[in-house]
């Protein structure tokens, strides 16, 4: 097990309010992992545990073999958590700054690509200032991606983030990850969005990881008919897909190839198909049925 992020017993108290309670996982070169849990559920926590801004009461975290305790993990990783920038200088300015600043000195073609990536190459002039919230955080995204790192952490990288914004932002996810084998760890409340771009999804409740699981992206089909579906020509349908299930004027099925079958079957025995649906899900479900453990 080549594991690239190990988080081991993890726990962090403030006061007397535990916020990680002896936490444990591990993240795979180029897995994307989504934090999921309700409010307060202690997913920034973890978070800022990993890239060493807050200091854990007990426990472990190594980077590639190597205990954070030993060695400053911060330049290897790429993160979003509240980026915070200088106002009054503007979006090219402050990567310029940041780029001076990091060991790793990139040069303004990066700068510029990185910029013309969240599309904010027109606005590169303009003083961050005047940025909206959704363009702090593209800008956010820039800025994360302006070393060579070797991990991405993001915290609720979706929100505030217009249709195209989201997607440029899932694409990075994507590429860097499977691309060029960057592990990801987000943290998002929106499930739509995690269940598009993550492999496993870990669900926080309390401090405590209460889930742990690869995500199976499986869509359900649905067709409405003209009536209900008669013992027969259930036994029809199932010769063709033996998985499908038929209640009363509805059928439901998960392999896409068999639509056209399906829908031939249906018309010969005189039904009409009234509407039709696709069920994608999996993980809200999973979600609420954990939260009403
Ligand atoms: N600096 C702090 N001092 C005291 N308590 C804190 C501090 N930061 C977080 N907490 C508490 O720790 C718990 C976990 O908070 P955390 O911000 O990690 O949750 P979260 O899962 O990220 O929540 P959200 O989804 O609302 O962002 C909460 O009960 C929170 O009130």
């Amino acid at each position: 097990m080549n594991e690239a992020l190990s988080i081991d017993n993890l726990t962090k108290k403030y006061k007397n309010k535990i916020a990680l309670d002896d936490f444990s996982m591990k993240i795979m070169p180029g897995e994307i992992v989504a934090l999921i849990g309700e409010n307060g559920a202690g997913k920034t926590t973890l978070l800022n545990s990993i890239c060493g801004f807050i200091r854990p009461t007990s426990g472990s975290i190594s980077f590639k073999g190597i205990s954070s305790e030993k060695e400053k993990t911060l330049d290897k990783i790429g993160v979003l958590i509240e980026p915070s920038f200088l106002d009054y200088l503007t979006a090219e300015e402050n990567l310029q700054y940041l780029s001076i600043l990091s060991e790793d000195k990139k040069n303004s073609t990066l700068i510029e690509s990185l910029l013309q990536k969240t599309e904010l190459s027109d606005s590169k002039k303009k003083k961050v200032k005047t940025f909206s919230f959704g363009m702090k955080q593209r800008l956010g995204l820039c800025q994360s991606l302006l070393t060579d790192v070797e991990l991405l952490i993001f915290d609720e990288p979706f929100v505030g983030l217009d249709p195209v914004g989201k997607e440029l932002f899932k694409k990075v996810i994507l590429d860097k990850a499977h691309q060029e084998k960057i592990p990801v760890l987000f943290s998002s409340h929106d499930l739509d969005d995690v269940e598009e771009v993550c492999d496993r999804v870990v669900m926080v409740r309390k401090g405590k990881k209460v889930l742990d699981q690869k995500l199976v992206r499986e869509k359900t089909f649905i067709l409405k008919i003209d009536g209900n579906i008669s013992t027969e020509e259930k036994k029809k349908l199932e010769l063709q897909d033996p998985t499908i299930l038929c209640e009363k004027d509805c059928i439901f099925f998960k392999n896409e190839k068999n639509i056209v079958d399906i829908q031939r079957i249906l018309l010969q025995e005189g039904h009409y198909i009234v509407g039709m649906s696709i069920q994608n899900n999996n993980l809200k479900k999973l979600f609420l049925a954990e939260e009403t453990i």
